[in-house]
């Protein structure tokens, strides 16, 4: 048999030699450095000129390390060689002119700069992997929150996925006749979910979400005046169509804010799941809040006549001060709660996508 030389790629990392010798179903490998920081290359296998055993020896430039890993596939042998000191060489062999069965792996070929950076963001990743589990480790009662939280938004899920198709429906068989007894029909669901909703303010003052307390807080009083005060408190108001609709608008987001939510907790992203959380409220919050105000105006002529949760004056100051005048004040709040947490919710949108095109590049 013939004793040839096969053709041999390589490629460098500051702390490694990366070696591909082109011998398919490569045997009888024989691979060591010898003294003289040679690598000695020999095996039999099918190379460019056919069957036949191939042979090679590399003097390095600079000291590598004994122990030399290789692994035989069925179109290679693949070895990767420690360097003795992390540095990045000009060449691969002492000798300067370059072998002629020697070659770049243009496959895995990086220059110096690459190979930094390349360096770098495994540094990264792995300092990130060492926070991350140091923080899972940190905080023995993760399992439980998390737990906690998914009950929660699977509750909410369901409770408001029940009104909203309760009242679809309805809308489809009794059509604009169902608009004037929306209340009687989901009113008790909607008492649940939004008294539940009152965990929402907790949670974040207990660090469990990341929420900011503020905007929760308008939320849920802003929402549970209307409906305990408004139509709660006033048979008057409880058959007017406009319950209809803001019992749609709020569970119109519920049911994709709280499966976003759900699969938070479990560490999964459903992209359009996130995008329908973080868009839809761009039309639903200023309808929202317009179907609001229209209850409140509505309301306003029967607390005057009523008398309702008014306030007791001295005699000279009149009889009562009308609950009204606070409603009407409340419509104040309410546009300026409408603008806090439209600002909220779209920062949150902003940082969601500006993070994950980050995290994309
Ligand atoms: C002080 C008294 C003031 C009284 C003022 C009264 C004035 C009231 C006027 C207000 C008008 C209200 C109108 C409103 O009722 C109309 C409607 O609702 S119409 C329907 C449309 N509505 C909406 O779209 C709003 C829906 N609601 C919300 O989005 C939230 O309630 C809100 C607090 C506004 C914003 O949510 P949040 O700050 O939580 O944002 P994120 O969803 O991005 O969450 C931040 C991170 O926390 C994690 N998180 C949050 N909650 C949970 C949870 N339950 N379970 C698990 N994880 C949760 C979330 O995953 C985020 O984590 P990460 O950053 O890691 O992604």
């Amino acid at each position: 048999m013939q004793i040839l030389t096969p053709h041999v790629y390589w490629a460098q990392r500051h702390g490694e030699i990366y070696l591909r010798v082109e011998l398919s179903d490569a045997k009888n490998l024989d691979i060591r450095l010898q003294e003289n920081n040679t690598l000695q290359f020999r095996a039999q296998g099918h190379g460019a000129k056919g069957d036949n055993e191939y042979k090679f020896n590399l003097e390095f430039l600079e000291p590598v390390r004994p122990e030399i890993e290789h692994k035989s596939t069925q179109r290679q042998v693949d070895i990767k060689i420690k360097k003795q000191e992390e540095r990045w060489w000009d060449r691969l062999t002492l000798q300067e002119k370059k072998p002629l069965f020697l070659a770049p792996d243009f496959d895995r070929w990086l220059d110096e700069s690459d190979a930094e950076m390349e360096l770098q963001a495994k540094e990264e990743e792995k300092i990130s992997k060492i926070s991350v589990e140091s923080r899972v480790r940190k905080d023995p009662y993760l399992g439980l929150k998390k737990g906690y939280l998914f009950m929660y938004n699977l509750v909410q899920f369901l409770g408001f996925s029940w009104i909203f198709v309760n009242m679809t429906v309805r809308l489809f068989i009794l059509g604009q006749d169902s608009f004037y007894d929306t209340f009687h029909t989901t009113a008790d669901m909607m008492y649940f979910c939004q008294m539940m909703a009152v965990l929402e303010v907790i949670n974040p003052l207990l660090g469990l979400v990341k929420t900011g307390f503020f905007p929760a807080m308008i939320q849920v009083t802003g929402r549970n005046v209307i409906l305990f005060v408004i139509f709660g408190s006033l048979e008057e108001m409880q058959n007017k169509p406009v319950v209809f609709f803001v019992f749609y608008l709020w569970s119109t987001i519920e049911i994709f804010r709280y499966p976003f939510y759900m699969l938070a907790c479990i560490g999964t992203d459903w992209k359009l799941l996130t995008w329908l959380r973080y868009s839809l409220w761009i039309p639903l919050y200023p309808l929202g809040v317009v179907a609001e105000a229209v209850a409140v105006i509505q309301s306003l002529p029967i607390f005057d006549e009523t008398r309702l949760f008014s306030l007791p004056l001295p005699a000279v100051l009149g009889h009562s001060l009308s609950f009204s005048y606070t409603l009407q004040l409340y419509l104040v709040i309410m546009f300026l709660g409408l603008f806090i947490n439209f600002r909220h919710l779209y920062k949150q949108r902003r940082r969601r996508y500006r993070s994950r095109k980050r995290k994309v590049h």
